[in-house]
């Protein structure tokens, strides 16, 4: 598959955008007029620039509001077509996008249409033109790719096809079938943007809310599909307009944009391989395996997802106060590493490593946290899969930078990756009685998970700097093969927090990433690990007896919670005498409590009772608002 991206996608000059796509491995890119009109560079430069930096220059765009206008407006748009086929010509380029009228159209004629798009077919077939013409989804006549295809059907020009744009065609839930149809050589262009589903005027979703493939919700692998059974095989090419993308660091997008291409690459065979073994022949036969089509489809090393958690790695220069809290939640000291300045804690099959060794670039280098996290942050985790190697390959294939870890002979070399947070993900292999083959690093025989408590690791929140969050949704979706659930939003003092669940489809392993407001006054964000265990207040009441400090719940909580569930006056009085939260819902039900924050970290105990599968969602602003609070007086 060739890749491309449109510059639009970027911040920076048009220079820097050109180095940022190179650098991250793009095949071309679409130039946004824009980033030309204000740019020093002549367009000769420009050429020069893309031909020494490999790139092609695959589209020049935008062209607005030529069809369906007067008679007078014809001509003058005419006429500004033909400085913009010149310009090409010194671009070296050849294919231009122009989009259907949003704002001077007047004449909703089809034949009005076909006359005036055939003039301007044959003006640019004199330059070597050719026009891919693309229907908004707020086109004033023409906001239907099928519209827009028929047009260029009827106008039967070789200089005149389409641009099909995912966005305007998954934004108005059109069919996206009848692309199969296409003929390949009518197909000019094709860009590819995901989405959140968002209810607001498509223009403004369009303009601000775009995002590359695999950070939203649209289904583009189906929508590739069609395109490759088609025939199409020329560029598939990036064009998200984001607000947040256009101010982020330029080389650090390009890397997400590509990853996000690798991954839609990958999805959309396999989008391919699914549907042609679904389909069974005439004779009642299955279909051979996918086809062969033009376009090329790479994949990548396959993983399953992740079987559980093997550990979370605590970062803390000073460790007491961390040793204290896990000591009073009931884990035991495991003992020092053979080599390395690391504890190993445990709690049933739940592990947690205190590194010692405080991260010298804080949680996040590139964010606008603390320059250097002294205090306790979550610094890793690890997660048990099938094959450490495959899963490293395929991480690194999607562009995660590796984190190799020292260690001495006859340990175990753990494969890891950093993810967008700069959090260390590290690849374990999980033995079948939920033991991990590192533990005897530590001292021998040390870890007897039989003889405590049942408990695992339930949940890890990661907080998320706002510029990296749809980066990191992405990440943990193509590299680790969590699957995004639907996002949340809970009000918080210092904003609203929106929280997305990332999670395996049998919830061994639940990732919650929260793009969480900083907090002004201490430049850290919060994050927290989760256990899950078996009977939380006796749990609560074990804890409290070694003297654990537990987040204080308001008393106007437990009104609301009788208010709302009816609670038997007894079990009531337990859950607000322990400062336990509840939740329940068609289900079960959810029992929790939280720990008093260490530097950035908390640590939270759940019972998860029947097959309640949330997170005590209607409780986070509770929580929230607690631990304000009591950061704001210590
Ligand atoms: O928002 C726009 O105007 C716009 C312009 C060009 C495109 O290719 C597009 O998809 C949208
Ligand atoms: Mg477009």
């Amino acid at each position: 598959m060739r890749t491309g991206i449109a510059t639009v996608c970027l911040s920076g000059t048009l220079k820097e955008k050109m180095q940022a796509c190179a650098i991250a491995g793009f095949d071309g890119i679409e130039i946004f007029e824009q980033d030309l009109v204000t740019s020093p560079l002549t367009p000769e430069d420009v050429r020069k620039m893309a031909a020494d930096l490999g790139l092609t220059l695959d589209l020049y765009q935008p062209f607005r509001d030529f069809d369906s206008v007067s008679e007078d407006l014809l001509v003058a748009n005419l006429r500004r077509a033909e400085a913009k086929f010149k310009l090409m010509a010194r671009l070296g380029m050849d294919t231009v996008l122009v989009c259907s009228n949003v704002a001077t159209a007047s004449i909703d004629s089809d034949d009005l249409r076909v006359e005036q798009l055939g003039q301007l077919a044959a003006l640019a077939g004199d330059h070597g033109v050719k026009v891919a013409y693309e229907a908004l989804a707020w086109g004033k006549y023409v906001n239907d790719y099928e519209h827009a295809h028929k047009l260029v059907e009827a106008v039967d020009h070789p200089n005149l096809g389409t641009c099909l744009d995912s966005f305007h065609i998954l934004s108005r839930n059109w069919d996206t079938a009848p692309i199969e149809a296409f003929n390949p050589e009518k197909i000019f262009f094709v860009q590819v943007a995901d989405a959140p589903k968002l209810s607001m005027d498509v223009l403004s979703w369009s303009r601000h809310y775009r995002v590359f493939p695999g950070e939203g919700q649209f289904e583009l692998a189906k929508f590739m599909g069609h395109v490759v059974r088609a025939g199409y095989s020329g560029p598939v090419s990036l064009e998200i307009f984001n607000d947040v993308f256009r101010q982020s660091d330029v080389e650090r997008t390009a890397v997400d944009a590509m990853r996000s291409l690798i991954w839609l690459e990958e999805q959309s065979a396999k989008w391919l391989d699914a549907a042609s073994t679904g389909a069974t022949g005439a004779d009642g036969t299955q279909a051979p395996g996918r086809r062969r089509y033009p376009m090329e489809l790479a994949t990548l090393p396959q993983v399953a997802e992740p079987a559980g958690y093997n550990f979370a790695e605590v970062r803390a220069a000073d460790t007491q106060g961390l040793e204290t809290v896990l000591g009073q939640l009931g884990f035991e000291f495991n003992g020092r590493h053979r080599t390395k300045d690391v504890q190993l804690w445990s709690l049933g099959h739940a592990r947690v490593i205190i590194n010692e060794a405080a991260p010298a670039d804080g949680h996040d280098p590139s964010a606008d946290a603390s320059p250097a996290i002294a205090a306790p942050a979550i610094g890793a985790l690890g997660f048990d899969v099938a094959s450490p190697v495959i899963a490293a390959a395929r991480a690194q294939q999607l562009k995660a930078p590796a984190v190799p870890r020292k260690s001495q002979a006859n340990e175990e070399v753990f494969q890891g990756f950093a993810a967008p947070d700069s959090t260390e993900i590290f690849l374990c292999q999980g033995t079948s009685d939920g033991t991990a083959a590192w533990t005897s690093e530590f001292g021998e025989g040390l870890e007897n998970p039989a003889a405590g408590p049942a408990a695992v690791i339930d949940h890890v929140n990661l907080a998320q700097p706002w510029q990296h969050f749809d980066e990191a949704v992405l990440f943990y979706t193509s590299a680790l093969a969590l699957e995004p659930q639907p996002f949340a939003e809970v009000p918080s003092p210092t904003g609203l927090v929106r929280s997305q669940v990332m999670a395996t489809g049998d919830r061994a392993v639940r990732l919650v990433l929260n793009l969480a407001p900083l907090n002004q006054q201490r430049k850290t964000y919060q994050e927290h690990i989760a256990f899950a265990v078996d009977d939380l207040v006796a749990t609560a009441r074990d804890c409290r007896a070694r003297g654990l400090e537990f987040l204080q719940i308001p008393a106007n909580y437990y009104e609301d919670l009788d208010a709302r569930f009816g609670l038997a006056p007894d079990f009531l009085a337990t859950l607000q005498a322990l400062n336990l939260l509840y939740d329940r819902d068609a289900d079960g039900e959810f029992l929790h409590f939280y720990t008093a924050t260490v530097g950035s970290v908390f640590f939270e105990m759940v019972e998860r009772r029947g097959a309640y599968d949330g997170y005590g969602a209607p409780n986070a602003p509770v929580r929230h608002a607690v631990q304000y609070d009591h950061l704001q007086h210590r």
